[in-house]
């Protein structure tokens, strides 16, 4: 059995970067930059004002000052003369300073009568003008590779470019598998449970950016396994749950290698996750995950999102780890580095972590309560309360 790390390192090896495409800015949201985008324009274009009130000149911003209205600068619509000593020009956010000018003063700050205003006898400090290009320039620009969150997409938007150019979003084709499993709704028989393990991965991964399809469920027979697996031939990533194991009924290996799968791996010194196996199939990755719910949906945080994120051009980066502290004693763990449900609790600046007492990889409401996998290494002693661990948050 490989460790979780070379498993993972050879999952990386399996999993190029994808091509880019051309997508308007509207649908980027949690897509990754292939290219860099460039701004058109300086970010404001022209000295603005931040504030409603009068534009001046800064040697007239003393208390008590009578300025004489000369005109007004609204955003979109700016006053197109000049402001001189003893003038002011009615301005409001937004609108370009005019010339002259170099300070605001708020309308707070003075009483105006008929077309003159007087300064009051306190002032603030400040200007109230963005100078032009403070936020960016003409030429600035966002390097990729990167996710691009909600800000992300308004700055580009600001840098006045439509369209960017991202990688495509993998196919990812799952597939679970067993005879004993129906779809949510149906009526199972006797012998049957709800298939459910998908609907994790399915949202595991489109929440970092693939484009899941859900394949039927395959049956174990080598047909049933080999006519799914011929659908899903031009996906970026198979993931097949289930029948990964030694069972007489656990056809997946043999069925993958049947239809030429260069192997890579079968099993992984992990708990849950033993039987993980991959290989390439054709031009898809194959991720061969274990069927029991927590064992997949463990994998697939630390294995098949690493994956995705590799082939989308970030890099071959493993699940995020953080430090925090046992909340209860933890016995010596075991050869195969373990995955434990745990809760997190945030005391006096620290992250305690409370690992449940049921860990069986069959359930799914205590994954469903843990917001983090406490990590115990391979071979780890037992650890008493308040000792460090690592662990990653869900
Ligand atoms: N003799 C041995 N038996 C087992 C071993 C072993 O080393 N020797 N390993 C155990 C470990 S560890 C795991 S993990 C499981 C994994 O087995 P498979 O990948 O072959 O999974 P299945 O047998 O198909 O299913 C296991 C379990 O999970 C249920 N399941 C499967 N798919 C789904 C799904 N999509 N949704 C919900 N539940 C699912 C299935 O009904 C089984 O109960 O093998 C151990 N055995
Ligand atoms: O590897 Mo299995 O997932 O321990 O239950």
């Amino acid at each position: 059995m490989i460790s979780v790390d070379e498993a993972l390192s050879r999952l990386f090896s399996l999993c190029t970067p994808l091509p880019s495409e051309i997508i308007p800015l509207r649908n980027a949201a949690g897509r990754v930059l292939a290219a860099p985008v460039v701004a058109g324009l300086d970010q404001p274009p022209f000295a603005a004002s931040a504030m409603d009130g009068y534009a001046i000149r800064e040697t007239d911003h003393r208390a008590e000052t009578r300025l004489r209205v000369i005109g007004e600068a609204a955003a979109g619509s700016g006053y197109p003369g000049e402001v001189r000593a003893g003038e002011a020009v009615r301005i409001f956010t937004g609108a370009p300073v005019p010339k002259g000018a170099d300070w605001v003063v708020l309308q707070e700050d003075v009483t105006r009568k008929d077309s003159f205003i007087t300064l009051g006898d306190r002032l603030e400090h400040g200007s109230n003008i963005r100078g032009a290009g403070q936020d960016f320039k003409s030429g600035d620009r966002i390097e990729a590779p990167r996710r691009l969150a909600p800000a992300d997409l308004a700055l580009i938007a600001a840098m006045n470019v439509p369209e960017v150019t991202v990688t495509r979003r993998p196919v990812v084709a799952l597939i679970a598998t067993g005879n004993e499993l129906v779809m949510p709704g149906e009526e199972p028989g006797p012998d049957q449970i709800i298939a459910s393990n998908s609907f994790a991965l399915a949202a595991m991964a489109e929440s970092a950016g693939a484009e899941v399809r859900m394949l039927p469920i395959a049956r174990d027979t080598e047909a049933s396994l080999g006519f799914t697996l011929d659908l899903a031939r031009d996906a970026d990533l198979i993931v097949t749950i289930g029948g990964a194991s030694v069972g007489d009924h656990d056809l997946v290996g043999k069925v993958t290698e049947g239809m030429g799968m260069e192997r890579s791996f079968y099993k992984i010194a992990m708990r849950p996750g033993k039987p993980l196996m991959a290989g390439r199939l054709g031009t898809s990755v194959l991720l061969g995950l274990p069927g029991n719910p927590v064992s997949s949906v463990v994998c697939g945080h630390i294995f098949m999102l690493p994956m995705l994120r590799a082939m989308q051009g970030l890099g071959a980066e493993p699940a995020v780890t953080r430090s925090g502290n046992l909340a209860a004693p933890v016995e010596a763990n075991g050869p195969r580095a373990h995955y434990m449900r745990a809760k997190t609790e945030h005391r006096d600046g620290a992250v305690l972590l409370h690992p449940f007492d049921r860990q069986d990889s069959a359930l799914l409401t205590v994954l469903a309560e843990a917001n983090a996998l406490l990590i115990r290494p391979v071979g780890d002693a037992a650890r008493a309360t308040g000792a460090a661990v690592e662990y990653i948050p869900l």
